[in-house]
């Protein structure tokens, strides 16, 4: 038997090769194999010395004993992997992977010639760095070198030793005239094999692409994909339909098949990512247009302006259903003072901007009013507007109606989990109202959602981007917070990017005659007020605002049975805490109220006393008189006798 020896640089492609001669020709020759890398200490003496590579070739010269033939292989990438390599996505890129910068290049060249060019490949060696994310890597065996963060490794092992090289073995070993036909029928049965497979996923792949036109046909838009001179190379049911056309239309060009030169200019035109309005037929379409640039081709999507508003309609009619809208635009503030129109304007500048807001105002001035005019402004308007109050929320709560929620995140947990507001409001605006009673936990959550713009629901792993902005609320002073250490200083800065300070309705009075017609009319009704009431509310103090002017319009409106509003129909708690009431007449009433509540008789006797037990210098004359003032105010009836005085409102 002839002894044919192997030299190999390392043991990984020693044992390939090894295997690969054993299966042709270990029947009738000896085989050993030896690699440099593993050291060789003896002097090897064959019949016939075959190198793995040229490469290693001077290195091997030195273990070879005397004039032994030697044969250098051709190698040849081991074809049963190639199948493998086909279902990477096309495009993608893709790490080559191996021990040097030589054998790496020369392995994309193989790739390459193999036709296998569907993927860009990035030579990668020791001493690369990776500079992007790659989410494949193929080595011939060089697993090791490959980077932790690449998910899929495709080990397409050492090259085996070719055909023509197999050939020249037999010839040197004079087995070729009789082995030669086996073995060329052993190597094409794998490549006949492959072939198969090949023919196999090129089939799934059609009834995939027959599946794909099937769902673009049977889409509401119009498709159309196209290369950069305008050739189509896809056209669906439903544009064909828009365009009137029917029979051969794929290999033609756009030009002939849209008459709107408009359009045909946009569509050959470099711009990409781009829509634009154009008119087909008489209706007008909306066009969409986006460059694939690894496929060479442009696709353009047509889209009836009547189906976008159809469903604009509809996605306003589900916000609505959630409640994830705003009701007021700025017609609805009311108030013609300069502080109002001052603020107001201001308002509608913030509104044309995307940046966060921070409004601040006493309870009632109109906060969420301002809130929702800004949203319906702006350019978000047709996306939800989401609310969420601080102050009436528990911390526990605020965090998963904030962020949602995994399924199985907490005892009680939804089965499916939950989007929280954020998401909810995506593409929109989140009103976070009374947000100086977030705690700090919760500030911190919201700092880093204002940083990040990405939200983690409560049990979950994944980043959602949210594409959300903010307006925050406060009745309360955070600066003051911030001072005291209640609020995080950096929040606050966040929040404050634009600013809008409310004004009490104190101070713009002259806001107050219109709003209480505002409201009375909003009622459906033309009741008059009288002239005393109206200087009355007007010097009011009005602790609670706009809110409370709206409460005391719903009051008098239900109790005022004329066509007028007067004194009467005003509410009493509000007159004792009114200020345009006499000091001394307020204390009398305040007495007379406390003895009716205890249902005891106000008489003059037990006023006086009361007064003297708090220190009150009334004499009893005084009493009487303010008494009577009070009676002909018709705050109350003095009854003659033992009945004493009584309020009667
Ligand atoms: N200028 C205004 N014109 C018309 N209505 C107003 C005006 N200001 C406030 N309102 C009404 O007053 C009520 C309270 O307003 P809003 O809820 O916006 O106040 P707020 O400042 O957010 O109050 P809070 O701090 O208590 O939440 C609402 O019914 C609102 O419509």
């Amino acid at each position: 038997m002839k002894k044919v020896a192997l030299i190999a640089g390392t043991e990984h492609t020693r044992k390939t090769l090894h295997g690969q001669l054993m299966g042709y020709i270990g029947d009738f020759a000896q085989i050993e194999s030896y690699a440099i890398d593993e050291g060789i200490n003896k002097k090897i003496k064959a019949d016939l010395i075959v190198i793995s590579t040229n490469l290693i070739y001077e290195d091997a010269k030195n273990y070879i004993d005397g004039e032994c033939k030697i044969i250098i292989a051709k190698r040849i990438l081991n074809y049963t992997v190639i199948e493998r390599l086909l279902f990477i996505p096309k495009g993608e890129k893709v790490l080559l992977v191996n021990d040097c910068p030589e054998t790496t290049f020369e392995c994309i060249d193989w790739l390459k010639k193999l036709g296998l060019n569907h993927v860009e490949y990035i030579p990668f060696f020791p001493g690369c760095m990776l500079s992007e994310r790659v989410n494949y890597a193929i080595t011939p065996g060089e697993v090791e070198i490959v980077p932790k963060e690449v998910k899929n490794i495709i080990d397409i092992g050492p090259r085996l030793i070719d055909i023509v090289t197999i050939a020249e073995i037999l010839k040197e070993l004079n087995l070729y005239d009789n082995k030669w036909e086996k073995i060329t029928l052993m190597y094409f049965d794998k490549i006949i094999n492959l072939a198969k497979n090949i023919a196999q996923i090129s089939m799934e792949r059609t009834k995939a692409f027959e599946h794909i036109k099937m769902v673009l046909d049977g889409m509401k838009e119009g498709i159309l994909a196209f290369d950069g001179k305008g050739k189509i190379l896809f056209i669906n049911e439903n544009l064909k339909f828009l365009l009137g056309k029917s029979g051969k239309i794929l290999g033609g060009n756009v030009k002939e098949i849209f008459s709107n030169y408009k359009l045909v200019d946009y569509l050959i035109g470099k711009e990409s990512d781009s829509s634009d309005i154009f008119e087909i037929k008489g209706e007008k379409v909306i066009v969409t247009k986006f460059w694939l640039e690894n496929e060479n081709t442009f696709i353009a999507t047509f889209k009836s302006t009547k189906d976008i508003e159809e469903l604009e309609k509809q996605r306003k009619r589900e916000l609505y259903k959630k409640g994830y809208y705003a009701k007021y635009t700025f017609d609805d503030i009311i108030g013609e003072s300069e502080a109002l129109k001052f603020t107001k304007e201001v308002a509608r500048k913030i509104s044309k901007t995307d940046l966060t807001v921070l409004i601040e105002g006493e309870s009632g001035t109109g906060k969420e009013l301002f809130a929702s005019a800004i949203h319906n402004e702006s350019e978000r308007r047709n996306n939800p507007f989401v609310a969420i109050n601080f102050s009436s929320l528990p911390e526990s709560l605020a965090e998963s109606e904030l962020f949602g929620y995994e399924e199985g995140a907490f005892t009680g947990a939804l089965k499916g989990g939950k989007k929280g507001l954020f998401e909810q409001a995506n593409g929109g605006t989140i009103f976070l109202d009374e947000i100086g009673d977030a705690s700090l936990k919760l500030q911190t959550k919201l700092l880093r959602v204002l940083q990040e713009k990405e939200i983690m629901r409560i049990g979950g792993d994944k980043i959602i981007p949210i594409d959300v902005r903010i307006i925050a609320a406060t009745n309360k002073n955070l600066r003051e917070l911030v001072e005291r250490g209640e609020f995080r200083e950096d929040l606050y800065y966040r929040l404050k990017v634009m600013y809008i300070k409310l004004p009490p309705l104190r101070q713009r009075r002259e806001d107050i005659k219109e709003l209480l017609n505002h409201f009375i009319a909003n009622k459906g009704l033309t009741l008059k007020i009288k002239d005393d009431v109206l200087n009355w509310l007007t010097s009011y103090n009005w602790p609670g605002n706009v809110r409370e002017l709206k409460n005391i319009v719903e009051y008098m409106v239900a109790v005022c049975d004329g066509k007028e509003i007067c004194e009467k129909d005003l509410p009493l708690d509000m007159i004792f805490t009114g200020n345009n009431l006499r000091k001394d007449l307020k204390i009398i009433l305040n007495i007379i109220e406390e003895l009716n509540n205890k249902g005891e008789n106000a008489s003059r006797r037990k006023i006086k006393k009361i007064c003297d037990d708090r220190g009150i210098n009334f004499t009893e004359q005084m009493i009487r008189s303010r008494l009577k003032e009070l009676e002909e105010m018709g705050y109350l009836k003095i009854r003659k006798g033992r009945g004493g005085t009584l309020l009667i409102r």
